[in-house]
């Protein structure tokens, strides 16, 4: 008889229709694998989600944050994720990722977050070679002239007129793999609407199209702040709902917005393998 193989316990959550598994190494022995987080990502053969979420304990904050896209690859940074962990741990949370340390503040049926601050030098983004990363002279098809943030991990912004009007699932995946980005890119393409609001729509690398990006509203917030196309404070609008992002030059971005516990459930992951 086949030995009964360990499960693996799990959350199920999503913050805007970016969802995530969420594993709880602290209280498990967990192996984590490119081709473990491709399976159980995976919307056919696994549980199924945008981004594969690993705690861990931290040596320097209330808990270690690691992420991993659909694709497999670890990143450094996961704004919709962050706000989900602050729930699910508690009131208040240091979260420690590869891109910096978050801070977090559980509120109703969402967090806040103290996003710290963005890098702007063309190689902290980072790109393949020196550029003005607030006026960057590159484009593909339509989309040019972007600004590029990093916000523990590398977006690239277009600013157009609609953003709904943009072909992003044909020239997201082409400007991610631009030689121009070592170590690819999350691409956003954002309009200023009348009332002041952000409209946004992004590719995130490792992913593709996603219902919202909380690191990518942060850094479009900023691209536009520099751009000088709104100031302080504004709501951003993805296809999965609104996120409240406040930067000032010089201070920590802050994100505000919901987070969602879908459902706990266990996997064999021998299943999956
Ligand atoms: N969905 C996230 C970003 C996840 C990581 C990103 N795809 C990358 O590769 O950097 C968010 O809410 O910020």
């Amino acid at each position: 008889m086949r030995p009964v193989s360990p499960k693996l316990a799990f959350h199920k959550m999503h913050g805007l229709g970016n969802d995530f598994v969420v594993i709880d190494a602290r209280v498990q022995s967990v192996t984590m694998t490119e081709g473990l987080a491709r399976a159980l990502a995976d919307r056919h053969t696994g549980i199924g989600c945008d981004q594969l979420i690993l705690l861990e304990p931290s040596d320097t904050a209330d808990i270690a944050m690691r992420i991993f896209n659909a694709d497999g690859s670890e990143v450094e940074a996961c704004g919709n994720a962050a706000r989900c962990v602050t729930q699910l741990i508690g009131a208040e949370a240091m979260i420690e990722t590869p891109g910096g340390t978050i801070y977090g503040k559980s509120e109703g049926g969402g967090a806040t977050l103290d996003m710290g601050q963005p890098r702007l030098d063309w190689d902290a983004i980072p790109l393949a070679y020196a550029m003005d990363t607030l006026d960057m002279p590159v484009g593909w098809d339509a989309l040019e002239n972007p600004v590029a943030v990093n916000v523990g991990n590398p977006h690239l912004v277009f600013f157009v007129d609609n953003a709904d009007t943009v072909d992003l699932a044909r020239l997201g995946p082409i400007i991610e793999h631009d030689p121009l980005f070592p170590d690819r890119v999350n691409v956003n393409v954002a309009s200023v609407e009348p009332d002041g609001s952000l409209k946004l729509h992004v590719w995130e690398r490792g992913v593709g199209l996603t219902r919202a990006c909380g690191t990518g509203a942060c850094a479009t917030m900023v691209a536009a702040v520099r751009r000088k196309l709104v100031d302080g404070e504004t709501v951003v609008r993805l296809p999965g709902g609104a996120l409240s992002i406040a930067w000032t030059p010089g201070e920590a971005i802050r994100m505000t917005g919901p987070a969602i516990h879908v459902f706990s459930a266990e996997i064999d992951i021998e299943m999956l393998l």
